[in-house]
C-alpha cells in the first residue's frame, strides 16, 4: 500500500534530522515542503510570528488546534520553559499518528499532550479530564470554519481569562473571513494583523492575533 505524503514527511526528517534536535526537525520539515512535495505546516516565515508571540508569552499552558503533522507543535514546545505545556488537537488519527512520532524525535513529547478528536469535544473535557485552568496561548490551525465556533466554545467553559491570547493562521488563504468579522467586532476581543505568505509559496496569507480582555 503506498505511503501517504505525511508519511513521507516523517520518513524525511528520521533520515535528516538529528534526534532531541526540535529545530533540525524544523528545517528538515521546511526543506522537504518546500523543494519536494507542499505540506500545511505553518513554515518558516508564518513560524517566527508564531515565534515571537509565544517567546512574549511564555505560556505556561498553551493550546493548538490542529496538529497535522506536529511541525508547529515542536516548534511551540521547544520555546516553552520549565514544567510549561502544550496540548494539541488532531481530529484526522493519520495525522495524529505521525505527529506523535515526530513529536518524540524532536524530544519534546514531555511538554506535548497530543489528544486525537474533534475540537468541539476535546475543547469541554479540558478543565476537568486535562486538568485546564485557564489556557495562556491558543494557535487556531485547523478547519477555518471551527475557528469562531470554537472560539465561542473556549469562552462559553471559561477557558479564557484576562489577556490570554488567541493566535489564527489562515486570514487569507484558505481565509476565514466569519472569524475576522467576528472577533475584530467583538469589543472582548483586541485584534492585531499580520500580513505574511502561504507556507512555501509566494502567495499573500496574514495571521490574527486576539488577546481575551476579560
Ligand atoms: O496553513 C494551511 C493551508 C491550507 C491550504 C490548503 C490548500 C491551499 F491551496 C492553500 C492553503 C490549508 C490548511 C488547513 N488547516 C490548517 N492550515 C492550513
Ligand atoms: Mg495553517
Amino acid at each position: 500500500m503506498n505511503q501517504s505524503k505525511e508519511q513521507r514527511i516523517l520518513n524525511f526528517v528520521l533520515q535528516n534530522a538529528v534526534r532531541g534536535d526540535p529545530c533540525s526537525v524544523m528545517d528538515a520539515i521546511d526543506k522537504y515542503c518546500s523543494q519536494k512535495e507542499w505540506a500545511m505546516n505553518v513554515g518558516n516565515e508564518k513560524g517566527l510570528i508564531l515565534d515571537k508571540t509565544v517567546e512574549e508569552i511564555n505560556p505556561s499552558v498553551a493550546l493548538e488546534l490542529g496538529t497535522y503533522c506536529g511541525y508547529s507543535a515542536v516548534r511551540i514546545a521547544r520555546l516553552l520553559k520549565a514544567g510549561a505545556r502544550l496540548l494539541t488537537v488532531e481530529f484526522n488519527p493519520e495525522f495524529a499518528a505521525i505527529a506523535k512520532q515526530m513529536i518524540e524525535f524532536a524530544g519534546v513529547q514531555d511538554k506535548v499532550k497530543l489528544i486525537e478528536g474533534p475540537s468541539e469535544e476535546i475543547i469541554p473535557q479540558l478543565k476537568k479530564k486535562y486538568e485546564v485552568d485557564t489556557l495562556d496561548f491558543v494557535f487556531l490551525d485547523h478547519w477555518k470554519d471551527r475557528y469562531t465556533p470554537d472560539t465561542i466554545l473556549l469562552q462559553e467553559c471559561s477557558l479564557l481569562r484576562k489577556g490570554s491570547v488567541l493566535l489564527a493562521d489562515n486570514i487569507i488563504v484558505p481565509g476565514a473571513p466569519e472569524f475576522v468579522n467576528y472577533i475584530r467586532n467583538n469589543p472582548r476581543f483586541q485584534c492585531t494583523n499580520y500580513p505574511s505568505h502561504l507556507e512555501y509559496m509566494k502567495v499573500q496569507d496574514a495571521m490574527e492575533k486576539a488577546v481575551f480582555l476579560g
